[in-house]
């Protein structure tokens, strides 16, 4: 017998999201005897506990008879519980520091943690995430901001939709002006920005048409790696040496700056990648982009115009292009950005969903099994103890 937990999401703000959803509860209990799942009650999840016990699926306080819990954010220190298989997104692989009391915490109680961001295939591609929903949540907001700043038309917000398939509805009858989008990435908040450019029907173009000329219909460029990132010896690029060695690389980004309306930025970024442009830039004559969506959002990361992180109560902000000083927005003489670090939870039913598919086709199998190299490889701690992979974190982990 294998009981499941869904806890409660304890982080402020507190998250909505879920790891299954009442279907997917449903669906797991008829079709693997031996199965069983209990919710912990909680009045923040976009499923509410009466849509799980209509689901037949017990909800409670009490989760001590679980042998594996499921959540998504960090979970509060007080909110552990000893001794128990946890799975959620910790933030501490990169030995973060404001996740570091969480760190000591599970070492002190023999946690069993498992990140699903270090849930890889074979070839280092992670298996499970919500960045096709951050993509298509920036990818609305980036036009909604743009609709707002330039008065051309009016977009309302994804939160006020009640799922995703009320949101495709908003779009219907919907015509952009003929704005130029520069689209970067090709992980999944890139699929998921260009999900919304086909739903709203703006037209790809090739880059060097993109660069060579005006259009009189919107259009957006997919800038991948081999568009933006150049060898600085030998101008070429390479995925496997750019991820290795990006250093060697210059970002060419810059050519694009004159022929840009709206960025949506979905690359992966960390300090040796070089960033998109400078914020010397942003007063070239030529900077065109009115609107920046940083669904990436690293604080003065690959978009050195993002200021931090806004809230998804208030997601728009300014920079001011001549002095760099964050602003309100729509300003003339201004940049607004959007970057905000948990897109998902404005479409939080859809995000559960595609999230839960995710653990049941990869993982779940896995953890009914009791195991197997795939999780082997995303434990930290094995009952509070760093697990050979992570040895790396001892001394962010000791105390
Ligand atoms: N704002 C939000 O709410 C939100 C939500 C989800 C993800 N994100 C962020 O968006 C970014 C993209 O996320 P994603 O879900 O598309 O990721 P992904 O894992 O699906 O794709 C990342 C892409 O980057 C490439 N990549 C991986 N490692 C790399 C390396 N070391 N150097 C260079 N490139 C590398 C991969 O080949 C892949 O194409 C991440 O920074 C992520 O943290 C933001």
């Amino acid at each position: 017998m294998l009981v499941i937990g869904l806890i409660r999401e304890g982080k402020v703000p507190s998250d909505n999201r879920v790891a299954l959803t009442p279907g997917q509860c449903k669906w797991l209990v008829k079709h693997f005897s031996g199965l069983s799942i209990l919710v912990q009650s909680s009045p923040h999840r976009c499923f509410s506990d009466e849509e799980y016990r209509q689901a037949g699926i017990e909800v409670t306080e009490d989760l001590s008879a679980c042998d594996v819990l499921f959540g998504i954010k960090e979970v509060p220190v007080n909110m552990l519980i000893d001794n128990k298989i946890y799975f959620f997104f910790s933030h501490t692989k990169k030995k973060q520091a404001y996740n570091q009391p969480l760190m000591h915490a599970m070492v002190d109680r023999h946690i069993t943690l498992i990140d699903y961001e270090c849930l890889e295939h074979k070839d280092g591609q992670r298996i499970i995430g919500f960045g096709f929903f951050a993509g298509i949540v920036g990818a609305h907001n980036g036009i909604m901001a743009y609709g707002n700043r330039t008065g051309a038309y009016q977009l309302g917000r994804v939160r006020e939709v009640h799922d995703y398939r009320e949101l495709i509805h908003t779009y219907f009858g919907m015509k952009l002006p003929n704005i130029k989008i520069a689209v970067t990435g090709t992980g999944r908040v890139a699929h998921g920005i260009l999900e919304i450019m086909n739903l709203l029907d703006v037209q790809e173009a090739e880059p060097a048409e993109y660069l060579r000329q005006e259009f009189d219909y919107p259009v957006y460029v997919h800038l991948k790696g081999t568009d933006l990132y150049h060898n600085r010896q030998n101008g070429t690029y390479d995925r496997t040496e750019f991820h290795t060695h990006p250093d060697s690389y210059e970002c060419v980004f810059n050519q694009y700056l004159a022929h840009t309306d709206i960025l949506m930025n979905g690359i992966y970024w960390d300090q040796q990648i070089p960033r998109l442009f400078s914020m010397e830039d942003l007063q070239r004559p030529d900077f065109r982009l009115q609107t920046i969506a940083d669904i990436t959002d690293d604080k003065n990361g690959s978009v050195p115009c993002n200021l931090g992180d806004a809230t998804i109560e208030s997601p728009v902000y300014g920079v001011d292009k001549r002095t760099g000083a964050k602003t309100v927005p729509y300003l003339p003489g201004s940049v607004d950005v959007i970057a905000v670090g948990n897109l998902p939870n404005e479409l939080p039913r859809d995000a559960s969903k595609f999230f839960g598919e995710q653990l049941i086709k990869y993982v779940l199998d896995d953890v009914r099994k009791g195991g197997s190299a795939l999780i082997e490889k995303a434990t930290i701690l094995q009952k509070g103890q760093l697990t050979p992979g992570f040895m790396y974190l001892s001394d962010y982990a000791a105390h």
